[in-house]
């Protein structure tokens, strides 16, 4: 649905719900409670950008500038749009828990540069447990992309195994993808597959960025679909005994995982580009194992059928 499209009553309500202060994610939250549908998201966005005024707004709410939407003029700046993660917003929480129905989610961390959100009770004991059993006897070695080539390599880099569920895959991944959007107010379809991931002990995966390096040849066919990578939840399904916490070097940030918790952190900066202050690591399990399921975020519609 296009900003255009939007009735005059509700154009209305969301000025004000700016002029207060009110960032995207939480018109989005009021929207959803009032029964609006997920798909009206795009149209919030434009209205979002089109009546943040300014730096002041924008500064005070976590909303981005859409640079892309105000100077929609040459393809260059489209193509720029399309990499620098500008149409992507911070996730800066203005309420301590969310009420999504399913789960009440707290918010236990927020930081806003780089922005990261760790949250509580995000999923239940059991259904961390289930999704651990879902993805035991599935389990591959992990691989990363290289940039070069684009290939889907083995390496010490990353050397923890797992797998990945379809959308939808079963009643569990569905009612998780589905808590996801209404939590972070960003459309299931712009998530790439939740991948579950297991490291035994002494297995890590190195600091890197979720983020794709746009000047690399590797890279362009990961790109082609959904775009950019904005933003990375990782759900911690277990306690582990020693080591394992997610790290973020740059910063000096370690969260250690906690069963149920789920850590988001969001690329975009305060000038709309990547933030290479989210560079961050699996850090090695010392004791005990490791599962987590993550769920990447794009900055357009993810399509697995051109793959
Ligand atoms: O293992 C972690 O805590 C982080 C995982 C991660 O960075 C990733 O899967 O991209
Ligand atoms: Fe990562």
């Amino acid at each position: 649905m296009e900003f255009t499209e939007l009735q005059p009553d509700l154009k209305q309500w969301m000025q004000e719900a700016v002029e207060r202060g009110q960032c995207q994610a939480n018109v989005m939250d009021a929207l959803l409670k009032a029964g609006y549908q997920p798909s009206i998201e795009r149209a919030v966005e434009q209205c979002i950008a089109a009546y943040s005024t300014g730096d002041s707004v924008a500064a005070r709410s976590g909303v981005q500038p859409n640079t892309g939407l105000a100077a929609d003029t040459s393809a260059q700046a489209a193509a720029e749009e399309e990499y620098d993660g500008s149409r992507f917003r911070l996730f800066y929480p203005e309420k301590n828990l969310y009420d999504l129905g399913d789960q009440q989610v707290e918010v236990l961390l927020a930081m806003q540069r780089p922005n990261v959100v760790l949250f509580g009770n995000l999923l239940s004991e059991s259904e961390c447990d289930a999704l651990v059993e879902l993805a035991r006897p599935r389990l591959k070695r992990s691989r990363v992309v290289n940039a070069e080539s684009g290939t889907f390599d083995l390496g010490d880099v990353r050397t923890s195994s797992g797998t990945y569920f379809e959308s939808h895959a079963t009643p569990l991944i569905a009612s998780i993808e589905a808590r996801i959007e209404r939590l972070l107010g960003v459309p299931e379809s712009r998530g790439e597959p939740i991948q579950v991931l297991h490291y035994q002990e002494g297995a890590e995966y190195q600091p890197h960025f979720d983020f794709f390096n746009p000047e690399k040849p590797g890279n362009q066919k990961v790109l082609a679909r959904g775009g950019q990578r904005v933003g990375t939840l990782v759900m911690y399904l277990n306690n582990v005994e020693a080591g394992g916490s997610t790290v973020f070097p740059k910063v000096s940030l370690d969260v250690m995982p906690k069963k149920g918790c789920g850590l988001f952190f969001s690329f975009a900066n305060g000038e709309g580009e990547l933030d290479r202050l989210t560079l961050h690591g699996g850090s090695p399990v010392v004791a005990g194992e490791k599962w987590i399921a993550t769920r990447w975020l794009r900055l357009h519609d993810y399509r697995v059928s051109d793959a």
